[in-house]
């Protein structure tokens, strides 16, 4: 694999993608058409998947390791409602020390083993003031911070096979699963503490000052957090429909007179309590929706 070295490219080449794609289908009698990328402390969706064949990130030659709490650092293929799903169980995030393209790399090795919809999960902090820790956001939109500051995820070389040079991002999150999820939740009796917003990537792994918090929120942003955008722009290029939601796990603070820091055990916990309904929302969306 001779580009390996090369941190400054745009990554595995072509054939390298091809190659530990092929390689993981060998662990597995799936053959899977939706990949999910759980969040932190929303690795349990991998529980709901029937038939399954559990691959350890660290059996895969050239596959990053999960470094962080809440991430188990595992593939797991199976049915999910019936839907053959590849489901990573802990993901990798730039302030792990990964560059952007390693971040975003199981989004192509998904699409070469035939994935053709990607659904992101993440926990994020609430930035507008009408959402509550607990809610689940429907991402209509995002924004790419590091990208807009010159970490965009497809900087380097670009291989016309893996998408095009210049590729539009507006409708990144497919209308139609964002309409049939909403209509789950509604039917699931969700409706309450769904929302739908913008999600913005900062690099992290510091949480915002209430500065930051407060510029995040004139940006147009209703939630931060540290993933998801390298993956979701990546899967855009490629051409795969992505589909993205976040758990509310904490409220940022817009206020001087109210700081409190918020945690990554709290993030956990919310996570612990709030997962079963996301999955419930994630498992429905997947068994409803055409492949
Ligand atoms: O993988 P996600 O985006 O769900 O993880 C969030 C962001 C940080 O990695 C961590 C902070 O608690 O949770
Ligand atoms: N900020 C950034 N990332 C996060 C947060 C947050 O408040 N909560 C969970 N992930």
């Amino acid at each position: 694999m001779a580009s390996m070295a090369d941190m400054s490219s745009s990554g595995y080449s072509y054939e390298e993608i091809q190659s530990i794609a092929t390689n993981i289908l060998t662990h597995t009698k799936h053959q899977p058409k939706v990949g999910i990328i759980c969040g932190s402390g929303l690795g349990g969706l991998a529980d709901m998947v029937e038939q399954h064949d559990t691959i350890n990130y660290s059996q895969i030659p050239e596959f990053p390791a999960s470094t962080v709490p809440g991430h188990e650092g595992k593939l797991v293929f199976g049915l999910l409602q019936g839907k053959a799903v590849v489901l990573m169980r802990g993901r990798f995030h730039y302030y792990e020390g990964y560059p952007m393209w390693k971040v975003a790399m199981p989004v192509r090795v998904m699409k070469a083993m035939g994935v053709t919809t990607l659904i992101v999960t993440n926990a994020a902090g609430g930035i507008n003031p009408d959402f509550n820790t607990g809610d689940i956001m429907i991402i209509k939109d995002h924004i790419d911070l590091p990208g807009l500051t010159g970490e965009c995820v497809l900087i380097g070389k670009n291989d016309r096979r893996f998408g095009p040079r210049f590729p539009a991002t507006v409708d990144t999150y497919d209308e139609e699963l964002r309409n049939l999820a909403k209509q789950i939740s509604v039917e699931l009796g969700y409706g309450n503490i769904m929302r739908e917003g913008v999600y913005i990537m900062i690099g992290g792994p510091t949480f915002e000052t209430v500065a930051e918090s407060r510029l995040l929120r004139t940006f147009g942003a209703d939630a931060v957090g540290m993933s998801t955008v390298p993956e979701a722009v990546v899967a855009k290029h490629g051409g795969l429909r992505t589909f993205g939601v976040s758990l509310i796990t904490d409220m940022v603070t817009l206020d001087y007179d109210k700081v409190r820091n918020t945690t990554h055990e709290e993030v956990l916990e919310v996570g612990r309590r709030r997962a079963g309904d996301l999955q419930k929302i994630v498992s429905n969306l997947v068994g409803q929706m055409t492949v």
